[in-house]
């Protein structure tokens, strides 16, 4: 594998929150570089303080690599950015600590640094992690002091240990504060973000559904037609329109009540539906009639689906009313012409259909 797409594979990924993650590792070891460099920059060679500012230089060099490849294998091991953000997080603060013991004069930057360490975790971490992280981080940090104050209280004199801590202390609670009261918004405004997007879905659902028959509306319809209209000129296949309306519906209402109205309009959506291959659509065009879109079907190929529905139509049980409810409907069916508006096709559809009620319902009419 060229090198150049080797490092694409390793830094890069089609995987945004992955994505995301190693660009924060990058961040990260930019981070770690400035300061180790400004650190190694301040040491003479050949001290015992040069030993150990490379000793950690390794331990941080070490640390990256570690920490890459768990991002790396993240997706593989199961692990999610809050787990990686504390791994992580408890990785810097070891490496800040551990410098702050080492740096002696400048150490007060490893307090800088574990800030920072803080506030990228936040991102990935929820407040009360945040606040473990900070314990952790006070607590070594606290110890630490402690024990260079004791040990080498030349370099790490008690009183300033003390002030070191008490400015560390306040500065990382205010930091863990705030940067919480930061990811509650985040975690709001995500929430928000999630309903908005539900709620839209919704709405779309609502603007092409009938909620009745849960077919498609007119509006929906009208916009399939004009969706096959541009598709029709495009390849020169023609589209068949029936219009259905069911017969005597008006007898229905009166005999049972317009709740078994709707049952029965509902009751003949679903057989009708059953009967349709996928690319066929029937919307509820208004009341009791339906209008029904074949793509590229020819006359009699739409008279035979016609036909299917009116048998599934006929055997769709309807619970709860009598026996000698049927539901019949008449169909006026057509083919569109060569550049033909929709609108030309449907009203040939409804003349068709006005003929197959005068001739007795219960029929299909071709135009
Ligand atoms: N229950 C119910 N009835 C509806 C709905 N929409 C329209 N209708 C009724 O459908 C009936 C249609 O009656 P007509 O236009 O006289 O037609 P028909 O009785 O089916 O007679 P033909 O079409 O000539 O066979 C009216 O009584 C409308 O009130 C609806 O959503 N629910």
């Amino acid at each position: 594998m060229p090198l150049k797409s080797a490092l694409r594979w390793l830094f890069l990924s089609a995987d945004p929150k992955l994505a995301r993650m190693l660009r924060y590792w990058g961040a990260t070891v930019l981070v770690y570089a400035v300061c180790l460099g400004l650190l190694l920059a301040q040491v003479d060679n050949g001290t015992a303080e040069r030993e150990r500012s490379l000793l950690l230089v390794k331990m941080a060099s070490l640390g990256l690599v570690g920490c890459f490849v768990l991002v790396r294998a993240s997706l593989a091991l199961g692990l999610g950015p809050s787990q990686l953000a504390m791994l992580q997080g408890v990785f810097g603060i070891s490496l800040n600590v551990a410098g702050y013991a080492v740096f002696g004069p400048v150490r007060g930057a490893s307090m800088l640094v574990l800030l920072v360490v803080i506030v990228f975790c936040t991102f990935a971490l929820r407040p009360r992690h945040t606040l473990l992280l900070c314990a952790i981080a006070l607590v070594s940090l606290g110890a630490t002091m402690a024990a260079m104050a004791l040990g080498d209280p030349l370099r790490y004199p008690p009183r300033v240990e003390v002030m070191h801590f008490a400015l560390a202390a306040v500065g990382m609670i205010s930091v863990t504060v705030l940067t919480g009261e930061m990811s509650k918004l985040r975690l709001r405004l995500k929430q928000q973000k999630e309903d908005l997007e539900q709620a839209l879905a919704r709405i779309r659902t609502l603007a092409t559904i009938d909620e009745l028959t849960l077919l498609a509306n007119r509006r929906h319809m009208n916009e399939l037609l004009v969706a096959e209209e541009r598709r029709e000129h495009a390849d020169g296949h023609a589209a068949c329109i029936a219009l259905l309306d069911l017969d005597h519906f008006k007898s229905v209402n009166d005999r049972h009540g317009h709740a078994a109205g709707d049952a029965v309009l509902r009751a003949f959506a679903d057989a009708a539906a059953s009967a349709l291959r996928e690319g066929d659509t029937l919307a509820r065009w208004g009341g009791e009639e339906f209008l029904l879109l074949l793509p590229e079907t020819s006359l009699e190929h739409a008279q035979v689906v016609l036909r299917r529905i009116a048998a599934r139509v006929g055997a769709a049980q309807l619970a709860g009313f009598d026996a000698s409810l049927r539901i019949t409907f008449s169909a006026g069916v057509t083919q569109r012409r060569t550049d033909e508006a929709f609108a030309g096709t449907i009203s040939r559809a409804d003349k068709a259909l006005y003929s197959a009620k005068a001739t007795g319902r219960d029929r299909i009419y071709p135009a």
